[in-house]
């Protein structure tokens, strides 16, 4: 039992927070599960399901769903688990309950709109009196639920406090590793969506797969260049939350960012669903920060193009295949 983190808050009771509350509960953590959505939250106290987000999982025991923010109060530490966009705002709310100096680590892959600021930069804004963190890597919810192994990578600036979080929270199913490269790690998150659906695309125009692995590696240049200029280090950009995920998400159907990415490439229309893919939300604001700092990333910048309603689909390919990189980097 770790005594110094025995109550886990969880913020955002969607598909990848309800896993995490599972895999904390799976590690012996006792659990408070908060959504902002009353009614939703007293039928998964009740029903033990989450079926809007992630159906078919059971809610574990020690997890106790709840909409009162005042649970978070006597929390040792809190994954704040909202989309990249909401993130302000739910840290901003949960702020007056937290005792000084929590850890609250944000599991959300997005940089803010209208700000350029990462995650853990919004957090430190809203939430000044926490620990900023970040959890990332390869790892979809319904994986995590289901108790398949998973790896990730948690990261705050203090190398001890990592590591004990990842104690923590981390069980032979979900194996969490420790590191202090905040920056590294949230970048890694936050370019790969954007990547990822480039990579649907490409599947869905079904231009095979020697192209698809051209985009993972050319996409792999792009999130390193970005990554250098904003203050990454490489064996972060190369481990679980750059390339990891990268490999991940521009691969899989499951994923919602490689879905939207499928659908534009195979019919030209968004997903009827209306799923979270947090690239289309950070495609602007990543190209736009790759334009201030000199880098270029033509598969992104192809997809902004797309999701703006500049080019379409065939003029991003064409865009792609017509711009062939001097050298490799
Ligand atoms: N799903 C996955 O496999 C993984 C997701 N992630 C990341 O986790 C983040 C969340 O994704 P995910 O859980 O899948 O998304 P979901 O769409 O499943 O859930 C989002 C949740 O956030 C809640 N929410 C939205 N806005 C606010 C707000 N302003 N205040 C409070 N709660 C809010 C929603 O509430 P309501 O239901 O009321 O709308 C919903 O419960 C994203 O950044 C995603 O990239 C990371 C790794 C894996
Ligand atoms: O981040 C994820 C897996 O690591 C989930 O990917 P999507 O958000 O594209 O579904």
């Amino acid at each position: 039992m770790s005594a110094r983190f025995r109550r886990i808050g969880v913020v955002g009771a969607g598909a990848w927070g309800t896993a995490l509350a599972n895999a904390a509960a799976r590690a012996g953590r006792e659990v408070v599960l908060w959504g902002r959505d009353r009614a939703a939250m007293e039928a998964m106290a009740r029903t033990r399901r989450n079926e809007t987000h992630l159906p078919g999982v059971e809610i574990a025991a020690s997890v106790s769903p709840s909409p009162s923010l005042h649970v978070l109060s006597d929390c040792d530490a809190v994954l704040l688990v909202v989309p990249a966009q909401a993130s302000r705002e739910a840290a901003a709310a949960i702020a007056p309950q937290l005792k000084d100096g929590t850890p609250v680590v944000t599991c959300a892959k997005g940089i803010e709109r209208g700000t350029s600021l990462f995650m853990t930069q919004v957090l430190a804004e809203a939430c000044p009196r926490a620990v900023p963190g970040i959890l990332s890597g390869p790892s979809f919810a319904a994986d995590v639920a289901a108790g398949l192994p998973t790896a990730v990578t948690l990261a705050v600036q203090d190398f001890g406090l990592a590591e004990a979080l990842c104690t923590a929270l981390g069980s032979p199913s979900f194996r969490l590793y420790h590191s202090d490269d905040v920056r590294g790690v949230e970048i890694g998150g936050a370019a790969k969506n954007v990547l990822a659906i480039a990579a649907g695309i490409v599947g869905g125009r079904e231009l095979g797969a020697s192209a698809a692995a051209a985009l993972i590696a050319r996409g792999f240049a792009e999130l390193s260049r970005f990554g250098r200029a904003y203050g990454a280090r490489p064996e972060t950009l190369t481990g679980l939350s750059g390339l990891g995920d990268l490999i991940l998400t521009c691969s899989s159907p499951q994923s919602r960012n490689y879905a939207l990415g499928l659908s534009l490439g195979r019919t030209n229309q968004f997903p009827p669903n209306g799923k979270l893919a947090e690239g289309a939300f950070t495609a602007s604001v990543l190209v736009a920060m790759a334009e201030r700092a000199g880098i270029d990333m033509p598969i992104a910048s192809a997809v902004e193009a797309v999701l703006s309603g500049r080019d379409d689909i065939e003029q991003a390919i064409g865009s792609l295949l017509a711009r062939p990189q001097k050298a490799e980097g």
